[in-house]
């Protein structure tokens, strides 16, 4: 099929320049089968022979004899000439309208300005009008479409401006082209129509409208008068006085100097305003070819035709309609060779110029929208320029060809569809508000208008793809042609007009006629412009076939005014999206797609909300999993700090232990009777009562080491009854020389080592506790750091309720320190003074061995026994002398002590720090009163590096 529909269109895409050209006529490219108008042989076609064109031509379907003429209509060789019946003024009346508005012409009253207009100024108009159209002179009828918004360019194209401006009306001429304020052109069809006027309208033939135009010989007639034709456009007559000839009337009769605007004002301008309002709407243009049918309905960048004007006052309707609101879309399609193709949607040319396969296009039948062909694209537009636009490239892809009468024929019927979807705003706005709720009252009405330029009609073609394609115009022409003759019969016998379901009627011979169906069965408003040529220009064959295309022509005209019957209504309102028609609508189903978009964003924003409020729950649970946690690392602070507690707890357990145990390994003999401190009763009992200021410490050593206690006691006794056994025992445990140094250095010694014990065990209490404050005061920070969390009072009384047991600890054992130094001081100064004995002893000794050298006379009385070697190591009463002496030094300075207040002594005779020295910390261990002066200590003397270890 593709080698068969040549495309020589070079591109389907949409104009790439800022505002698409006006259709010119006959710019269309050729199909490239014949490149020029052939004038030979017409072999091999069906040429129309006298009888045909009689009645039986393409345009003639039905014998004269057998064509029914119509009442009221007339053929002049009869005394029958078709006459005019209805006029447009029979098209539905426009609703009411306030303001600015005029009334409707369509009334019947005639406003005096209408009166005041003469044919004779209408015929001068007409004739100004004629000649050479300028777009922008308007031919001086100030009918200028665009008002001079459209620019013209180099190439003689015209663009056209958005917003399309409607046409002003002009001083000289009183009918406007606006949108809304017109008078009624078909006034100007004369006094004698106007008397037919009254008996039209009621049966529905004022719907349709059967118009003609006569166009310009080449040879520059002036179209009034050429030959045996007679065309008059004031009584919208054309006269033939050759053979068949007659007067024929119609709606009207443009001259050949009636331009494009005026034609467009009187048969489509009222049609389009029905189709805003909701009428559908099917304007058709329909002759021989080369007489104009491209040229009225696309027109030139001058003078713009049908299609072009219709565009120009649908976006002005609408912008003077506020109280509605639109949506357009346009379709595009072509029936060539019995064919349907999407204009909107061809494929890209090939190289060869033939076009690519496109899918077929099938017409369907729908109770809601009638026939209609699909698949078809259709394009929403929002402008005339963008629907401009969509008509060029259209125009673009249709297929033309040269033929014997016209250079760039059209070689198929085209037909753009313009559907008007149309819907009540909310009153008293600009429907914002119902836009936002989505409740738009009323439903969607859906009207349709059809431009269509059928093919001209050829009665033979040289090539055989005209040859073809003339054949398929032909046929689908002819069938048109019956069905409207049979339209009249079946009127004639009905006694209504149409066959509605089409039963009776060959809608389907052909694609054109199926299509048209609608609007030839009544469901539309039809305005059908025939065109002809009265011009001869050429030989007398050549005139002779003109007349008779011509009359059939004009016959065909005749039976289309008498055989159409419309009965178009208003399009109902679609409400809701249901059906296929129902779904067709878009501006439902716009409106469907809002309300559910508008669902969709309320749902968004409610699980939004949901969301965060789900975030919101989530961030609390994770601040409350964080306290959890928070309060958990508190507990386990708190635990680790109860376990330091206890681990101290144990500690000074196991030093208290170990301390009952050193002074068991210490102060007890091999047989664990005596106690080495025992020797030095006093002192022991002193250092004893002083070490464990606690009674328990004290009792529980006393009963541990009973023995030693109580021998410490015994000894003393023993010492002063019986000695010698005493004596024997103490030397036991009073050192390897049995001299009691070995005994005072083990007890310094064991003291030295618990001081140690007891300096670690503070260190480590006193690490502890640092780490507990740190620990408390970071918790009191986050305490505090943390609004409306609380301070754990209670956690932080325990613990400092631990602290103070921890300080108050610490504070005891640094006044056994201070015991034990004390003690240690004691124990330097009796090793001091026995140190002296010693000394003073040993100058006795010496004295009393020079004594002997010198005469062996026994020693004086009053002398010292010389001690038995073996009793050198017994205490000599010297040495228990200056022991005693300082045993009671020692006493004394307690006692001194005690007096001032440093220290208390106990009920059982023990001493300790008084409380406020205790408090005082270590420093008090350096009290003059208590410390070793250092130049006092002999090397090696622990006392200032226990000072230091303090
Ligand atoms: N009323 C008119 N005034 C001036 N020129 C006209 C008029 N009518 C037609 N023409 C010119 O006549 C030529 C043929 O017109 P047009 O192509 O419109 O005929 P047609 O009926 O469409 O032919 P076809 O059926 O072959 O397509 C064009 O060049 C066009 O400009």
């Amino acid at each position: 099929m593709a080698t068969t529909l040549p495309r020589l269109r070079g591109s389907n895409d949409p104009p790439t320049n800022a505002l698409p050209a006006l259709p010119m006529p006959k710019n269309r490219k050729s199909t490239g089968g014949i490149a020029s108008p052939t004038r030979t042989s017409r072999s091999g076609l069906r040429a129309p022979s006298a009888a045909s064109l009689h009645g039986g031509s393409p345009l003639s379907p039905a014998p004269t004899g057998a064509l029914p003429i119509p009442r009221g209509a007339g053929v002049n060789s009869a005394g029958k000439s078709i006459r005019k019946t209805v006029s447009i003024n029979s098209f539905p009346q426009p609703p009411k309208r306030t303001g600015s508005v005029p009334p409707s012409p369509l009334s019947g009253s005639v406003t005096p300005a209408r009166r005041a207009r003469t044919p004779q100024a209408i015929s001068k108009t007409a004739f100004q009008s004629g000649g050479t159209p300028s777009f922008l002179n308007g031919g001086g009828e100030g009918k200028s479409l665009l008002g001079g918004a459209g620019t013209r360019h180099s190439d003689g194209l015209i663009s056209i401006a958005s917003p399309t401006q409607s046409r002003s009306s002009s001083a000289q001429d009183s009918y406007s082209t606006s949108a809304t304020t017109y008078d009624d052109p078909s006034e100007m069809n004369g006094a004698g129509i106007k008397e037919k006027r009254a008996s039209k309208g009621l049966d529905g033939k004022g719907n349709v409208l059967v118009s003609v135009r006569v166009r310009p010989d080449a040879g520059g007639s002036n179209g009034q008068t050429e030959g045996e034709w007679m065309v008059d456009g004031r009584k919208s007559l054309v006269a033939y006085r050759g053979r068949e000839g007659g007067d024929y009337y119609y709606d009207n009769v443009f001259t050949t100097h009636d331009d494009n605007s005026r034609v467009y004002d009187h048969i489509a301008k009222r049609l389009v305003r029905r189709v805003m309002e909701g009428y559908h709407g099917t304007v058709f243009a329909y002759g021989m070819t080369g007489t104009g049918k491209t040229f009225s309905m696309q027109g030139t960048a001058s003078s713009p035709g049908v299609i072009p004007l219709a565009i120009t006052d649908i976006f002005s309707y609408i912008r003077e309609t506020p109280s509605r609101e639109f949506l357009l879309r346009v379709s595009y399609l072509e029936i060539y060779n019995e064919r349907i193709h999407d204009l909107l949607s061809m494929p890209t040319a090939n190289a060869t110029g033939a076009g690519g396969a496109q899918e077929e296009i099938k017409l369907r039948e729908d109770s809601k929208r009638g026939v209609y062909a699909t698949p078809l694209k259709e394009e929403i537009v929002q402008s005339p320029t963008q629907l401009l636009r969509v008509i060029a490239r259209g125009d673009q892809a249709r297929r033309t060809a040269s033929t014997q009468f016209n250079a760039r024929s059209s070689r198929s019927h085209a037909v753009v569809q313009i559907v008007v979807e149309s819907r009540e705003r909310l009153p008293g706005g600009s429907g914002a508000e119902g836009k936002r709720s989505g409740l738009i009252p009323g439903g969607v009405r859906v009207s349709t208008l059809s431009l269509i330029d059928l093919a001209g009609s050829e009665k033979a073609a040289e090539s055989k793809e005209r040859r073809q394609e003339g054949s398929h115009i032909n046929k689908s022409l002819l069938t048109l042609g019956t069905v409207i003759s049979k339209l009249s019969e079946h009127k004639e016998k009905e006694g209504k007009g149409g066959d509605k379901d089409g039963k009776h009627l060959p809608y389907r011979d052909s694609k054109l006629t199926r299509l048209l169906q609608g609007a030839l069965s009544g469901n539309s408003l039809v305005s059908i412009l025939c065109t002809i040529q009265t011009g001869t220009a050429g030989s007398t064959a050549s005139a002779n076939s003109h007349a008779t295309e011509t009359l059939n022509t004009l016959k065909f005209a005749s039976r289309a005014k008498n055989s159409i019957v419309s009965h178009a209504k208003r399009a109902e309102e679609a409400l809701g999206a249901g059906g296929e028609g129902g779904a067709r609508v878009l501006l439902e189903r716009y409106r469907m797609e809002i309300l559910e978009l508008r669902q969709q964003l309320d749902t968004q924003a409610k699980s939004n909300h949901t969301k965060a409020e789900e975030a919101e729950k989530e961030k609390d649970a994770e601040e409350e999993l964080a306290r959890e946690k928070e309060a958990e690392a508190r507990h386990e602070e708190q635990i680790l700090e109860m376990q330091l507690a206890r681990t101290a707890l144990k500690e000074r357990i196991d030093h208290l232990n170990r301390l009952i145990l050193s002074s068991k390994s210490t102060g007890v003999n091999s047989n664990g009777t005596y106690s080495a401190l025992g020797i030095h009763n006093r002192f022991s009992q002193t250092s004893i009562r002083t070490s464990f200021t606690a009674p328990n410490s004290l009792e529980r050593t006393a009963s541990r080491g009973s023995s030693a206690s109580t021998i410490g006691r015994k000894s003393m006794g023993a010492r002063h009854s019986s000695g010698e056994e005493a004596t024997v025992n103490e030397e036991d445990s009073v050192g390897e020389y049995g001299d009691g140094m070995a005994s005072l250095e083990a007890q310094n010694q064991a003291l030295q080592a618990d001081l140690a014990d007891k300096n670690r065990y503070i260190a480590t209490l006193e690490k502890r506790l640092v780490q507990a404050r740190r620990a408390s005061s970071s918790r009191t920070s986050a305490g505090f750091s943390t609004p409306n969390k609380g301070i754990m009072v209670g956690e932080d009384h325990s613990v400092s309720a631990l602290i103070k047991e921890k300080d108050a600890e610490i504070a005891e054992l640094r006044a056994r320190l201070d015991d034990k130094d004390r003690m240690l001081t004691a124990l330097r100064s009796v090793t001091r003074s026995r140190d002296a004995a010693e000394g003073l002893e040993t100058q006795r000794s010496e004295a009393r061995s020079s004594l002997l050298l010198e005469s062996v006379s026994p020693p004086p009385q009053d002398a010292l026994p010389d001690p038995p070697v073996a009793k050198t190591k017994r205490y000599s009463p010297v040495r228990k002398r200056s022991v005693d002496e300082m045993s009671k030094m020692l006493d004394e300075m307690i006692q001194d002590r005690v007096e001032s207040g440093q220290l208390v002594r106990g009920v059982r005779g023990s001493v300790r720090v008084a409380n406020d020295r205790k408090a005082g910390g270590i420093t008090d261990l350096s009290h003059p009163g208590l410390e070793l002066p250092r130049n006092d200590h002999p090397a090696g003397d622990e006392a200032p590096s226990l000072i230091r270890e303090a």
